[in-house]
């Protein structure tokens, strides 16, 4: 049977901002991003299993997503917890805020290699991450592919 790659595409707005960054990218701003997860597979060639000519129920892949990624990062302003953005990160927390700390710059390609992260430890053993893509603004996105790394 064939390898088949099929793709989820998902949506959320989230704040972040460059610390030291050398352009506006430094100041706390959000973007509408846009995110396509590829996985590949071979499609279930059992016909009395319900998810039958299947690689992945696409339903199953949104579960995943959705509760590593989309649910924890909408609406939520990310902060390089490495940098003295720490502080505002505590005084918004303190406010009730949605405030997400991680241990990296959060540019497009850092995010893109966490969610990698994330969506792998996840799926079902026969299936494998193939691509991520994460799109900031309508002309710049970040890809990761299984084959480059
Ligand atoms: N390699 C990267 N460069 C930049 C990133 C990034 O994640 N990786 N991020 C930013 C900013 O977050 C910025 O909001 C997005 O940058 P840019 O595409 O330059 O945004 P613009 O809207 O100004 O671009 P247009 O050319 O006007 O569409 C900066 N760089």
């Amino acid at each position: 049977m064939s390898k088949i790659r099929i793709t989820k595409q998902f949506s959320f707005e989230t704040g972040h901002a460059l610390y030291g960054y050398d352009g506006k990218c430094k100041n706390v701003h959000g973007h509408s991003y846009k995110l396509s997860v590829t996985v590949i597979g071979t499609p279930i060639s059992d016909p009395t299993n319900v998810k039958y000519g299947m690689v992945i129920d696409f339903s199953d892949l949104k579960k995943i997503v959705k509760t590593e990624i989309v649910d924890v990062f909408d609406h939520a302003t990310v902060f390089n917890k490495n940098t003295p953005h720490v502080e505002l990160a505590k005084e918004l927390s303190d406010r009730d805020h949605n405030v997400l700390l991680v241990d990296y710059q959060p540019t497009s390609e850092m995010m893109v290699i966490d969610f990698a992260e994330k969506i792998k430890k996840h799926l079902p053993e026969t299936i494998q991450l193939s691509a991520l893509r994460l799109q900031e603004t309508d002309s710049s996105f970040a890809e990761w592919f299984a084959s480059d790394n």
